[in-house]
């Protein structure tokens, strides 16, 4: 037999689980033509409006798009209870050992991790001849941009510990299953191999993280005895074609069938869609640090976007100090200041020390309450207040003015401290971009540059409420 024929004869038994992916980009899909999704999910009792169509968008890959205009409220997809692709423990799948093994190899994910259990399901599926759901599969694409993928020097290109941490989390999490699986798999009888006798590798289990991770929604799945509904994710052929936008104009609505027995997954017009327009779903209000762990993207000036920071009275000294504060006391705060950190949950045996600047809240409350708090020596004032008004930013100097100047030039001065940790410049960021570089160190460019441009933002805005606090202390004095 000549080794294509051997190939092909194998190809019959099983469908391969890596690809040739140097040639990818991450717009092709797992294979070359994939069958028609739209016309499957209509062959299986689905609903698809017949403006709607799959199409090349030109940054994020394939999305929807509407052929023709379409009203608010009107219905565009409709997924009967049988397309979702889930993970179901407690499902027996007929009780057979293939399930088991994945059963049990799903228990030893991380809550945290939770796209890789559904992977493992996707992973089965791609692996499995005859596959129900091989028509979706077949239309997923064959790479990730999230960074478990980028070469370890574009990972350094981040820049930012948070979402290294979190990257390098991911990357030795994969290994290490990587061999829990290969140990779970060895010497299973093929009929018990949920993979269809191939072998499982840490690129492989991050292909199918990816794919959950960046197309999973939780959604509501069974009714629990209380009347409530468990929260369960779950792959949704066709609607996981629509790309994000924070102003979607489609949302996904989950209703009971006519027989009033099982669920439908929807995607209804929320306003009116134009020709030619793209559908678009809001993925939720997150920073880019998940955008890009979860999906491979950053959006610019991110409203939600947010810088971490670890609070810690040796460095909030020094900041107060370059301020122009004399004498702070954030290293040894007094027994009634260090009461207020434990209520904040930033003192004590188990804190919480992660505190964020930048998103919708500016400066974290407990960030700011403490602040505010170990700023003054007056306890009498401060046991005016609760803690929900000494966190909130919209109530201005409950403590005095030069109290809120100093807590806000402090911030600005962690601000500096913070920039100065990243070793390159904004316009350094921008000259690399503009020389060409490749597409992962471009996504890790861009994620470092929205994150100083977090800091710079919420120094600026800053900056203005200090002025307008000295505008009002000379009004008044
Ligand atoms: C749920 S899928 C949407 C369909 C996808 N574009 C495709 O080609 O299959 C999510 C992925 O689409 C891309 N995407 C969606 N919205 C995007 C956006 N606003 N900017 C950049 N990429 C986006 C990202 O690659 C993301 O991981």
């Amino acid at each position: 037999m000549t080794a294509s024929k051997m190939l092909m004869a194998s190809m019959t038994h099983f469908r391969p689980l890596t690809s040739a992916a140097n040639s990818a980009s991450y717009h092709s899909r797992l294979v070359p033509h994939p069958p028609d999704l739209i016309k499957w999910v209509r062959r299986e009792g689905g609903f698809v409006h017949q403006a709607v169509k799959i199409a090349q968008d030109t940054t994020n890959g394939l999305g929807l798009l509407a052929s023709e205009e379409i009203p608010k409220g009107t219905d565009l997809i409709s997924l009967p209870d049988h397309l979702p692709l889930r993970f179901a423990p407690l499902e027996s799948d007929g009780g057979d050992g293939l399930h088991s093994v994945l059963v049990n190899l799903a228990r030893q994910v991380p809550e945290e991790l939770w796209s890789m259990k559904l992977g493992l399901k996707v992973l089965q599926e791609r692996a499995k001849v005859g596959s129900f759901w091989w028509p979706y599969i077949s239309n997923l694409p064959e790479t990730y941009s999230v960074p478990i993928f980028f070469p370890g020097q574009d990972i350094k290109n981040l820049q930012y510990a948070p979402l290294l941490y979190q990257v390098n989390k991911r990357c030795r999490f994969l290994l290490d299953f990587e061999q829990e699986v290969k140990r779970a798999l060895e010497n299973l009888k093929q009929n018990d191999h949920p993979f269809g006798g191939q072998d499982v590798d840490a690129s492989s289990l991050g292909w199918a993280m990816a794919a959950v991770s960046s197309r999973a929604f939780r959604l509501y799945g069974e009714k629990l005895p209380g009347g409530t509904y468990n929260d369960v994710p779950m792959m949704l052929p066709l609607i996981d074609m629509c790309n994000h936008n924070f102003n979607p104009n489609a949302r996904i609505v989950q209703e009971q069938d006519a027989g009033n027995t099982t669920m439908l997954v929807k995607v209804v017009a929320e306003t009116e869609i134009k020709q030619n327009d793209p559908v678009l779903l809001n993925y939720g209000c997150l920073n880019n640090d998940l955008f890009l762990l979860d999906y491979g993207f950053v959006i610019p000036s991110n409203t939600y976007d947010s810088i971490e920071l670890r609070y810690d009275g040796a460095l909030l000294d020094a900041a107060s100090m370059a301020a122009g504060v004399s004498s702070p006391n954030f290293s040894a705060p007094s027994p009634w200041q260090q009461k207020i950190l434990n209520q904040l949950d930033l003192n004590g045996d188990t804190p919480n020390l992660k505190v964020c600047l930048g998103g919708t809240e500016l400066v974290e409350g407990r960030l700011l309450a403490a602040l505010r708090v170990l700023l003054t020596s007056d306890m009498e004032t401060v046991e005016k207040y609760d803690l929900e008004t000494l966190k909130s930013l919209s109530v201005e100097a409950p403590l005095g003015i030069e109290n809120e100047r100093a807590a806000f030039r402090t911030v600005i001065a962690l601000c500096v401290i913070a920039l100065g940790h990243f070793p390159t410049k904004i316009m350094e960021d921008d000259t690399l971009l503009k020389q060409g570089v490749s597409d992962s160190t471009k996504l890790a460019i861009q994620f470092r540059i929205q994150k100083k441009s977090v800091i710079i933002d919420v120094m600026r805005d800053l900056t203005r409420r200090v002025k307008l606090l000295s505008v009002k202390d000379t009004a008044a004095s």
